[in-house]
Order: C-alpha cells, then sequence, then structure tokens
C-alpha cells in the first residue's frame, strides 16, 4: 500500500495539482454512492437526521437491501429472468390501472438516459406540469430515484409509499411468487407514487436493457425515446451494436412515436428494423446547438448534453403535442411534423427523417427548463468543502466527477474534463499565483467491464486534449458505508479489502503509460492503489493543505464496487 509514503511523493511544492475523480456507476446506497457522498459532504454523506424517522428510514433501507441480496440467476441474464413475475406483482398492487392512465415518457440507451430524463423532465416542469421523474442510480440517497416536480420525494412520502407497497406484496407472496428484486421493486414503488400523486407525466428512465426491464410494462407510453447507444453490458445485451439496439429498441410499442439521438449505422438500422416491424414512426433528434438557447447554458455540464437535450425537446414537445398543448412547443417543430414529406433531402439520414425542425431559439419555458435541469454526479464540479475554505485558505482541491463507463463516454468526459481545467475560474485563488495545477485520476470500475476497453480511450482522449495526469489513484468504492442505511459504519480494516482489482486496472494504467513512453523509476510515481474512498480522500486533502502553492484536480468516475456486488451474491445482470 502507497498510503503512508503517498504524502511525501505528492509533496512537490511548485506543481499544482488537479485531481479527475473517475469511477463507474453508483450503487443503491453503497460504496460508489459514497464517494460522491464523502466528497459532497465532506464526512461520509448525508441521510436523514435523527430520531423515530430516521430509525424508520434504516429500517426501509435494510428491507430494500435485503431485496438486493436476492440472487438473480446469473446464466440468464436479463432475458427475461421471469419477467412475467411483473404482471403479478402489477396485479397485487392494484396498479394495472393507473399504469394504463399514466402519461408516461420512456427512455432506453447505453449513456445519456438519465440526462435526457432530466431534461424532459424540468421542460415539462417549467411548461407547467405536475412531473414524477424515476432514474437510476442514485449516488448518496435511493430518493434521489424518485423526483415529484423535480424535488427528491419526501422521507414522509417514501415512508408511506414503501410500507403500502411492502405490505401489500408481503402479504401476498408465495413459493411461486417471490418478493421482487431490488430494481423491480423501485420501479413498482416509483407507479405506485406517481399514480397517487397524480402526476401529470411520468419519465421512466430504463434500469438495464429496454425489453425485460421492469420499467416496460407500461404498455401504451405517450412517446419513446433512445439515448446514445455505444458498449456496455454486454454479456446481458449482446456483443455488437446492434443486438444492442434490439434489445433497448423493445421498449418500442405499436403506435408510440420513438425518437433516438443519433447513432452508429449498426444501430440505427436496428432500431429502423424494429420500428418498422411495429409500423412506428422512428425520428432522429438533432443534437441542440448553442442559438436555440440564447445564450443560456444547459443546466448539465460537458459537450455531449447537447445530444441529450436534443431527445429531451422532442420528447417534450411530441408529448406535449399528443397532450393537446400545441400552444407550448417550439413553433418550427409543428411545421416539421405537418410537413415532414416535404422536407429536404439532406434533413434524412440512412433512410430516417431528421427531426431538426427547430431553427429559432426555443420557446422561453424550454430554454429555462433546459438551463435549471441538474443531477448529481454528471460532469459535476465540486470544490472540495474542507480543503478550499478557513483555515485552510489557499490551499485548493477540486474534484471533477462523473460517472462515464463506456469507451464512448470516456472520450467525452475527457474532453470535459480538459475543457474545465484549462480555464477553471471555479478554483479558489491559489496562494502562489505563478504556481500549475496538478491532475490526478481517480478511477475505479466494476470488475466485468474491461479497463482495455476503458483506460486507453480515456488516456488518449486526455492526451489528444492536452490533459496530462500526473498521478492516477485506483481505490474500491469502499466507503464509511457497509451497507444501504444512512448510518456510517465504520470502513472495514484494510487488511480485510481484496485490491486485486484496483492493483489489475494499476498494472494496466502503468503499461499504458510505458507504452506512451511515459518513464518513470519508480511506478509509484504515477499511480497508487488506495485500500478506501476515505483514504484517498483524505490523503489528497492532506496534500492540498500541505501544498498551498498548488492546486489539485481530481477527476473522479464513480464506479460500481465490484467487491460488494461479489460479496452479497447479485447478479450482474441485476439492473441498479
Ligand atoms: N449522449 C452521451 N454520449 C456519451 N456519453 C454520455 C452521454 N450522456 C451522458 N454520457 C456519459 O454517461 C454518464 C452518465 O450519464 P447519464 O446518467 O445521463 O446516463 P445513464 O444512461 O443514465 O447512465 P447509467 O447507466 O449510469 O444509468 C455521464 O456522466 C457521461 O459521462
Ligand atoms: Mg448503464
Ligand atoms: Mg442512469
Amino acid at each position: 500500500m502507497a498510503v503512508s509514503t503517498a504524502a511525501a511523493q505528492a509533496g512537490e511544492p511548485h506543481r499544482d495539482r488537479a485531481c479527475l475523480v473517475l469511477t463507474t456507476h453508483a450503487q443503491p446506497r453503497d460504496y460508489g454512492s459514497c464517494l460522491f457522498g464523502e466528497v459532497m459532504t465532506g464526512d461520509g454523506g448525508g441521510g436523514i437526521s435523527g430520531g423515530v424517522a430516521a430509525a424508520e428510514y434504516e429500517e426501509v433501507l435494510g428491507r430494500l437491501s435485503s431485496l438486493i441480496t436476492q440472487k438473480v440467476r446469473a446464466h440468464s441474464g436479463n432475458r427475461g429472468n421471469q419477467w412475467d413475475l411483473m404482471a403479478h406483482y402489477l396485479k397485487i398492487l392494484e396498479l394495472e390501472e393507473p399504469i394504463a392512465r399514466m402519461k408516461v415518457i420512456h427512455v432506453a440507451g447505453t449513456k445519456g438516459k438519465g440526462s435526457t430524463c432530466t431534461f424532459t423532465e424540468s421542460i415539462l416542469r417549467s411548461s407547467g406540469f405536475h412531473t414524477g421523474l424515476f432514474t437510476s442510480p442514485h449516488l448518496m440517497d435511493v430518493r434521489e430515484r424518485f423526483r415529484l416536480d423535480g424535488v427528491d420525494i419526501s422521507e414522509e412520502k417514501f415512508l408511506k409509499y414503501f410500507w403500502w407497497c411492502w405490505n401489500k406484496l408481503k402479504e401476498k407472496i408465495d413459493d411461486d411468487i417471490p418478493m421482487p428484486a431490488y430494481f423491480r421493486f423501485l420501479a413498482l414503488l416509483a407507479f405506485k407514487i406517481f399514480s397517487a400523486e397524480q402526476v401529470d407525466v411520468a419519465i421512466l428512465e430504463v434500469g438495464l436493457g429496454g425489453k425485460f426491464d421492469a420499467t416496460n410494462v407500461v404498455e401504451a407510453p405517450v412517446v419513446c425515446g433512445i439515448s446514445s447507444l455505444g458498449y456496455d453490458h454486454m454479456e446481458i445485451l449482446g456483443n455488437t451494436l446492434g443486438e444492442i439496439a434490439g434489445e433497448k429498441a423493445g421498449i418500442f410499442k405499436k403506435g408510440v412515436p420513438a425518437y433516438t439521438a443519433p447513432q452508429p449505422e449498426e444501430a440505427m438500422i436496428a432500431l429502423k428494423q424494429i420500428a418498422s416491424k411495429l409500423d412506428i414512426s422512428l425520428q432522429v433528434a438533432d443534437p441542440l446547438e448553442p442559438y436555440h438557447l440564447k445564450g443560456q447554458h444547459l443546466g448539465l455540464h460537458g459537450e455531449h448534453q447537447y445530444i441529450n437535450a436534443g431527445l429531451a425537446v422532442a420528447l417534450a414537445s411530441t408529448w406535449l403535442e399528443k397532450q393537446g398543448h400545441k400552444d407550448r412547443i417550439p413553433l418550427n417543430r409543428t411545421v416539421s411534423l405537418l410537413n415532414h414529406v416535404a422536407f429536404p433531402k439532406e434533413r434524412w439520414h440512412n433512410n430516417f427523417f431528421c427531426y431538426d425542425g427547430i431553427q429559432d431559439p426555443l420557446p422561453d419555458h424550454f430554454i429555462r427548463g433546459l438551463s435549471n435541469a441538474s443531477l448529481q454526479g454528471r460532469a459535476q464540479i465540486v470544490p472540495d468543502s474542507q480543503v478550499n475554505s478557513g483555515d485552510d485558505k489557499g490551499s485548493s482541491l477540486v474534484f471533477y466527477l462523473d460517472g462515464a463507463h463506456s469507451p464512448e463516454s470516456m472520450e467525452i468526459c475527457a474532453k470535459w474534463f480538459s475543457h474545465v481545467t484549462n480555464d477553471d475560474r471555479r478554483l479558489p485563488p491559489s496562494a502562489d499565483q505563478t504556481s500549475k495545477s496538478q491532475k490526478i485520476l481517480l478511477f475505479n470500475c466494476m470488475s466485468v467491464r474491461d479497463p482495455m476497453r476503458l483506460l486507453p480511450h480515456l488516456l488518449d482522449a486526455s492526451t489528444q486534449n492536452g490533459v496530462h495526469f500526473d498521478l492516477a489513484l485506483f481505490v474500491p468504492n469502499q466507503s464509511q458505508y457497509n451497507k444501504l442505511g444512512s448510518n456510517t459504519s465504520a470502513p472495514a480494516e484494510p487488511e480485510e479489502i481484496d485490491l486485486s482489482w484496483q492493483l489489475s486496472l494499476q498494472t494496466v494504467w502503468e503499461k499504458l503509460l510505458q507504452d506512451k513512453g511515459v518513464n518513470s523509476a519508480n511506478s509509484s510515481d504515477t499511480s497508487k492503489v488506495f485500500a478506501s474512498l476515505p483514504l484517498a480522500i483524505e490523503w489528497l486533502r492532506k496534500n492540498a493543505r500541505a501544498n498551498r502553492s498548488t492546486s489539485f484536480q481530481v477527476k473522479a468516475f464513480m464506479g460500481t464496487q465490484p467487491f460488494t456486488r461479489r460479496n452479497l451474491h447479485i447478479d450482474i445482470s441485476y439492473p441498479l
């Protein structure tokens, strides 16, 4: 372990430090979630404050985690996995009718689902509607997954609806119909919440895949969307883009219009095949352009968000139109839909009519929605609350958090990091104005992911964009939390933690550096493995404090904790 010597090694006084913290995919209130918890609160996370409610909430989280520990059949992947049980659960919870009445927007995709849903929700809220948003995963608290009118559901309501669903299911389950697995339960809970709260629109993010996802019990959504497709969860969804696209297009329904973000040709062909089998219109939503926003910025950062925002505009506009609110949609869109037959040839891509009717800036309520949208841990910049304030003034430590976990997102994320750190005015003024910054990568990814598909992309894209990592830290997502609950508990002793995966990541990284000719006498100069996130963060803080002339920029990828999953016997097919 490099912990004890690390401070000295990073202590060269005349170099600034910057850290890119990259870990991938948070989990239900587990270690993945907690990196961000620790970074954002400085103490290991939020949660519910004391008293009876806290105890009850704790109990509820315990029940939820009992659903995670249920073994999901590993070999069956997401292909059904007793998907028909969902129909039984809906019956038990009397949700069939409410779901049939719900005005749903359904979004699948490899990347950008949560962002697209968040933009869509925000647009419709600022268009005057009462919204429900269901996304995954969460970072610090499971209630983040359920938003009512843009706000995480209150503890009180969460507890009320949780018990309602839990008790009803418990009453009826037997050997043939066991308790639903974790994500299925959460999806059922979302349906219950949104119907009881009588939302005007429910925006649902698919958990994993499409066809056999728990959210796909909705038979007649108003509109559905496919965000950017790429390679992820291949062990479940297939090895080619076509196969992956086919699985995601499992959310398409007869009579329901569908939109997609621009896709690679192979994916597009698969989407188109399924759409034409169902005889539905599939249109490509072009990315937004800055002029659509009249100088405003998107609420979620990074170039790729223009893609997600473009899809969100198409989804929100179609929803408004189908609900009879034509007065609230972008003007040119009406024209493009009515006259699309006459649309110029160059607006067709791969035989798709490309929806881009919006030549003018968007209506103000759309722009407001897009610029007010927020989602934690996606291209999020978090100046460290401890180091950048109080007695530590002059020290500088900033975390750049992102959840990229596919090759495409690695590149996009590297670009974003480069862009924001090359000119980051958010950094507190350094004591020594002549100092530079040091960039540090904090990385983890699930052991089911192939680091050779991620790290080379990250390194190449960073180099191309002028970012050179001075140091890479590999950590398990081990945190102060060791369960789903909001109470913190002591981290496992370092010696109990299996760091073999982090050591392999480090080896891959070092090999990549070597291939690129970055020579170092000692690999601990360029990378380190820490036994836990709190240790890594503590180390970063100590160094930032000790080196006031330096600013640390940490790029963090939130990662799925491989050991947790193994320890809990959670099947990788299990959507979080
Ligand atoms: N359109 C996009 N193209 C490529 N990468 C993207 C895109 N949108 C988002 N990303 C990357 O994916 C990360 C997660 O974004 P988001 O939460 O919107 O996606 P998601 O599909 O919900 O992901 P998850 O699989 O974690 O649920 C972002 O932080 C960013 O790195
Ligand atoms: Mg994913
Ligand atoms: Mg998501």
